[in-house]
């Protein structure tokens, strides 16, 4: 190093250290104050509130000065007008010379040139520095000169790119198995999405590797800072299609300094199911298609049911009957109130309570003799004994009835999602009234035993049936009301404590509550602050919350998401506030999507827009013309994206006969690991073949992991193409590309997915069925 170049770096070392010390400062302050909010307890309901989300503030400002350790400064500007502006993962003011800003925040908009500015179009910008740090070190500088005036001016390598030489040993870069952020090397075009106004719906439309996931994520962590107030109480919904998959994201927000994110499958977005179960593709399929709501729709009318005939009920040891058509007026006054199932059964319990009630007046109220001027005590009169207030009483009494509510509960029950969808799984006749609209083939599919877990697809179904069924806010009421007697057990349970064996006495059993006064200010208190320590942030308030408005939703592999999983999703934004992301030539999915319109034009018209990211950054252009000629074989007017590394190596493709493939793969797969130093190797096999070729390789390398089970920090994985998704291996071995090809619809798709995971070096055993 020249020692103009190390006096350089000496002399952004002293800036770097400075902007260190003063994070220091800052995670101080905010652990004192918030330690300091956390001691104080009782107060009004106003200064509760307030003190809560002063709490909540500090936490996550602890939580931000937390994730930005790792390359806090990594850029500087020197602009034409003003001096040097240094560019970071955080904003840090200056308090003692007018708050100037010593670091500006990468989201902030004074940041933008560094992202933008080229020679052609510098925006004030004389010069872009990189700063590369290791801890707290300074390693290196990369400087480009962008002032075409200056002889010293770089030319970009590659039209388009800025800052090539940070943005290429990015890529070159040993995968470690989490994603990274790439904030310091955001490119032009990925800097347009990130930015782009939080309303309406974007289609973020690009091939593999161009960053898409990046670009996706980077987008929610500049939206929450810069639409802070809209967001931070609404939260941003990000969608990914498997749990490898959001742990693979999952580190990235966090560094990104960002709490208010609620990362799920669409599996994981009916609360209180955990949709884990397996299922055949085709049943998935079946159960993502549009229609399944028109399905559920009539399951629902289904279980309002009408007896053939009649249906008898034993009161009070008198015998009443209800009969068709009253059960079908009934029916008909709570279907025609337009509320959700369980919403009307109070209105169906009303009609069938009345004319209960009218059947009993008239065997126990008639007036015998109300026509007989003659007869009785009697003078002739109203032949209806029982005034309105005894009818009243009658129904009361009615309504409490367990055999009335036993039938009514029969006629009219109050469901649950589950529970509808079980019972008509379960039954060959809920289903074929219920889904006449289906063959008896895909009917078949449908059915399954009522103890069989959920699976990702059902959730969007259960969703829409909590839909049609309403929330019963009885539930809802209730819940909270043990929450709170748990509270005051927890109180009460610590109080015994803290007064060591002195009792509560309780005379009422019925009533727990009832604490001596000097322990209710206590109990209270303590409860207070217990709710305090359990505070939840709107993300957590949010996932488990079914009826959530997000304030933005992201859904990363869009492409994968059936109709039913659009409906659900878009029930979570009713603004619509959206961007999706994904690749409709990577649809494996046979629920999936080839079209953006089809997906949109339902919920939104024409009033979407679409972007495109043209820039491979994880494949090189080696191994993505291989990719191009799966990319015909899907479409012939489809290109694939432009990849601007070469590694020189071009992918291995090696042909076996069947019975060679586990020794040749055995041997492959040692070899690249000799050759991998720290990188990661993904074996990507035929989901029919999984166990068999995993075996394989885990007998070769003990080391190794299989499917499910897979920690993203395991140096070598098989897994099928579907588990892939998404995800990136500094080397790739493809065992039997014509099985992948030939287990599924979509086959073509999942092998250009499997071409594209790798970073340096691609191997292929092939039978010779490769037809490229
Ligand atoms: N501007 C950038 N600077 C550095 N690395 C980048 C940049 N953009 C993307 N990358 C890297 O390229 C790789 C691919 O990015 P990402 O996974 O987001 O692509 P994708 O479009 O979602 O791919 P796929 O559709 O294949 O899943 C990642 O390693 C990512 O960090």
């Amino acid at each position: 190093m020249s020692s103009d170049a190390a006096d350089e770096i000496h002399r952004e070392q002293e800036y770097v250290t400075d902007l260190y010390r003063r994070l220091d400062n800052l995670r101080e302050q905010a652990e004192h104050r918030l330690s300091q909010a956390l001691l104080q307890t009782g107060g009004t309901q106003q200064e509760r509130s307030q003190r809560e989300s002063t709490v909540a503030l500090y936490t996550e400002q602890r939580a931000s000065l937390g994730a930005v350790e790792s390359g806090l400064c990594f850029g500087r500007l020197d602009l034409v007008e003003e001096g040097a502006r240094y560019i970071g993962r955080i904003g840090i003011f200056d308090e003692t010379a007018e708050y100037e800003p010593l670091l500006v925040d990468w989201r902030a908009p004074a940041s933008r040139p560094f992202y933008l500015a080229t020679a052609a179009s510098p925006q004030g910008v004389r010069r872009r520095r990189h700063i590369r740090t290791a801890e707290r070190t300074v390693t290196a500088l990369d400087d480009e000169v962008l002032d075409l005036a200056d002889a010293a001016a770089t030319a970009p390598h590659h039209e388009g790119l800025t800052s090539e030489a940070a943005l290429f040993a990015a890529m070159d870069a040993g995968r470690t198995g989490r994603m990274r952020d790439i904030v310091e090397t955001i490119q032009a075009e990925q800097d347009h999405i990130i930015r782009a106004d939080l309303n309406g719906i974007m289609v973020v439309q690009g091939g593999p590797g161009t960053g898409k996931t990046a670009v996706a994520l980077h987008r929610a962590a500049y939206l929450l800072y810069t639409y802070r107030k809209e967001l931070s109480t609404r939260a941003v919904l990000v969608v990914g299609p498997n749990t490898t998959f959001l742990k693979y994201i999952s580190q990235v927000l966090p560094s990104l300094a960002e709490t208010g994110v609620v990362l799920r499958t669409v599996g994981g977005l009916f609360p209180g199911v955990t949709a884990t179960g397996v299922e055949p593709d085709e049943t998935a399929e079946v159960k993502g298609r549009a229609v399944m709501a028109e399905v559920l729709a009539a399951a629902v009318r289904d279980r309002q049911q009408v007896p053939d005939d009649t249906v008898e009920v034993e009161f009070d040891r008198e015998p009443l009957v209800l009969d068709r058509a009253a059960c079908e007026a009934a029916r008909e006054v709570a279907r025609r109130s337009g509320k959700p199932h369980n919403l009307a059964r109070p209105l169906f319990d009303v009609e069938m309570i009345h004319a209960l009630s009218m059947q009993l007046a008239d065997r126990i109220g008639t007036d015998p003799y109300a026509d007989d001027p003659l007869g009785g005590d009697d003078a002739p009169g109203d032949p209806q004994l029982l005034d309105e207030a005894d009818l009243a009483e009658l129904r009361r009494e009615l309504q409490a009835d367990p055999n009335v509510q036993t039938v009514l509960d029969w006629l009219w029950p109050v469901l649950t999602p589950q529970r509808l969808l079980s019972d008509l799984y379960a039954s060959e006749a809920r289903l074929a009234t219920a889904a006449a609209v289906l063959t008896d083939a895909e009917r078949a599919l449908l059915r399954r035993s009522r103890d069989a877990g959920w699976t990702p697809a059902d959730a969007p179904l259960l969703d829409e049936a909590a839909e049609l069924l309403g929330e019963d806010d009885r539930d809802a009421e209730e819940l909270a009301e043990r929450r709170r007697r748990q509270r005051l057990a927890y109180a009460e349970g610590a109080l015994e404590i803290l007064h060591g064996s002195r009792s509560i006495d309780l005379e009422d059993e019925l009533d727990p509550e009832i604490l001596t006064a000097a322990d209710v200010l206590g109990a209270l208190e303590l409860g207070e602050r217990q709710e305090d320590e359990r505070r939840l942030t709107a993300a957590e308030r949010a996932a488990a919350d079914r009826r959530w408005a997000f304030g933005h939703v992201i859904v990363d592999e869009a492409q994968e998401l059936s109709p039913m999983a659009w409906r659900l999703l878009m029930r979570r934004c009713p603004s619509r506030s959206m961007t999706i992301v994904g690749d409709v030539a990577q649809t494996g999915d046979p629920a999936g999507t080839s079209s953006w319109d089809a997906v949109l034009h339902p919920y939104v018209a024409d009033r979407w827009r679409q972007t495109q990211l043209t820039v491979n950054y994880r494949t090189p252009a080696e191994i993505m013309d291989l990719a191009g000629q799966v990319l015909k074989s899907i479409d012939p007017m489809l290109e694939p994206p432009r990849s601007v590394r070469h590694t020189g190596q071009a992918p291995q493709l090696t042909e076996v006969g069947p019975a060679e493939l586990a020794a040749r793969l055995a041997e492959e797969v040692r070899r690249e690991v000799a050759a991998l130093g720290d990188g990661t190797l993904g074996v990507l096999v035929p989901a029919g073949r999984i166990d068999e070729l995993g075996a394989v390789v885990t007998a070769a390398l003990p080391q190794a992991r299989v499917g499910e089970q897979t920690e993203l920090t395991d140096p070598v994985v098989v897994l099928t193409v579907r588990q892939a998704k998404g995800l990136e291996f500094d080397a790739v071995v493809i065992a039997d590309p014509g099985g992948i090809v030939a287990e599924s619809p979509r086959g073509h798709s999942d092998l250009y997915v499997a071409i594209t995971r790798p970073t340096q070096r691609l191997t292929v055993l092939h039978h010779g069925d490769l037809d490229l």
